[in-house]
């Protein structure tokens, strides 16, 4: 499905944020880690949280839901001895269960997406898990990949961290249920250091003690631990309402956005002090963002490692920006749903925008006046690509075309509705 997305000369409105992606995948994996009956209250319903659901179902837990939350008997250290998975497109699920799969004698993750999360490498993970004498059979670091566990035992792990946070959340993940303890070194450098935070709060929570080095170089973990059975509440998601909070910044509009932890350790929390240093009129206070756009914006020079999610959000606000804006320290956007680099910035060249790409780094010549328009653009399979382009679309003079906006779903199913119900003029086609 295609979408059209036609200038808007205003945005208004008042809703919740979706729920958090990242912590309602951690959430369902802790609940189904434990023995007992966990409750989780607003998870997130999208492809990748969906995958996540599914995928522990098959492997032994009892899920029942309603319309508020989502009850999950746990299958403990014990998950059922499946001989296929299908995570769908999702990275972070598909990382944190090859960890857990460490449990399982023969199991293949299936390849359904051989243009997107079919390109993405795990190499670092599967580096590690051999670390721990688990036998990973897969093609040049790629999906399908086919694990063949039994019972690692834990012990010393070096884990690079130079391409993805979430082959360490994966062995965080694990290594608590090992009968020995376990000593985790991250070599090179650790990309998307904040979402370890994440990781980490959500094993306290579960009861797990894990003690981590002040940098997240190092990790001690005690073995036979178990996951308590608890009552989680999933909070708002930064890296989906970056994109509505930039289109209200490159818009005249008031728009408010509820559920948005003013303490949250999203590092996607910084869409709103980038965009305040934009120049962007807004307020965040009691976890309610208030802006009140009038579609000024000024450059900005931004560490987008620190809000890896946000990054094509505040990119697209720069299109608009007065002066020349640069995103450094984002190589490991190349390894996501698409390169985020290259691909991005074509779409965005398309569309009217003058961008520059480095190896590890986006350069964006604002243009206040607004871009042109009037192309096609190619969603290379990535809801974050199809979001920011939609905010880019808002002020282009003639409108855009998302092809496979469908895609959206991945994180963010209702983006397009919450949009329109601001008084955007999106047209779904088929
Ligand atoms: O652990 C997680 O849930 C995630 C970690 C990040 O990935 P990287 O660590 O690969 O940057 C982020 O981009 C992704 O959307 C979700
Ligand atoms: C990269 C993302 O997710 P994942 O790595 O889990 O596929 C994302 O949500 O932008």
């Amino acid at each position: 499905m295609d979408v059209i997305v036609k200038p808007a000369s205003s945005l208004k409105g008042q809703f919740g944020a979706l729920s958090s992606k990242n912590y309602t995948t951690r959430y369902l994996l802790a609940a189904a880690l434990a023995d007992g009956t966990s409750t989780i209250y607003y998870p997130a319903h999208s492809e990748d949280s969906d995958a996540m659901r599914r995928c522990i179902k098959d492997l032994g837990a009892v899920l029942e839901e309603d319309d508020e939350k989502i009850v999950i008997t746990g299958f403990g250290r014990h998950p059922r001895h499946v001989s296929e998975l299908n995570v769908g497109n999702a990275g972070a699920v598909l990382r944190f269960l090859m960890g857990i799969a460490s449990f399982l004698p023969d199991v293949t993750f299936v390849n359904t997406y051989p243009e997107s999360l079919g390109k993405r490498p795990h190499d670092d993970l599967i580096d590690a898990l051999g670390q721990l004498g688990v036998e990973v059979e897969h093609q040049q670091g790629r999906l399908p990949i086919q694990i063949r566990g039994g019972q690692p035992k834990g012990g010393k792990i070096q884990v690079s961290g130079s391409v993805s946070s979430q082959y360490l959340s994966a062995l965080l993940f694990l290594t608590p249920l090992l009968e020995e303890d376990s000593e985790i070194e991250v070599l090179n450098d650790l990309k998307s250091k904040v979402v370890i935070g994440q990781t980490l709060e959500v094993l306290e929570q579960a009861g797990i003690t894990i003690q981590a080095s002040d940098d997240y170089m190092s990790f001690k973990v005690p073995g036979r631990q178990s996951y308590q059975a608890q009552s989680y509440t999933v909070q708002g998601d930064y890296p989906g309402s970056a994109a509505i909070l930039a289109a209200a910044a490159v818009t005249q509009s008031d728009v408010t956005l509820e559920r948005l932890m003013v303490n949250s350790k999203q590092g996607e929390r910084a869409i709103v002090d980038v965009l305040q240093m934009m120049g962007v009129p807004l307020t965040h206070e009691h976890d309610t963002v208030h802006v009140q756009g009038n579609g000024k914006l000024k450059a900005v020079e931004f560490d987008g490692d620190a809000a890896t999610d946000a990054v094509l959000a505040m990119v697209a606000a720069a299109v608009f920006a007065e002066g020349t804006s640069r995103f450094y320290n984002v190589e490991n956007l190349r390894y996501k749903e698409c390169d985020r680099i290259t691909d991005y910035l074509a779409e965005l060249a398309k569309a009217g925008a003058k961008v520059e790409e480095r190896q590890a780094e986006i350069i964006v010549h604002g243009r206040p006046e607004g871009v042109e328009g009037g192309v096609e653009i190619n969603a290379h399979f990535d809801h974050r690509v199809i979001m920011a382009l939609t905010v880019v679309g808002l002020r282009a003079k003639q409108p855009l075309v998302i092809r496979d906006a469908h895609h959206v779903a991945k994180s963010y199913p209702q983006y397009f509705e919450h949009l329109t119900a601001l008084g955007a003029n999106v047209e779904w086609v088929k």
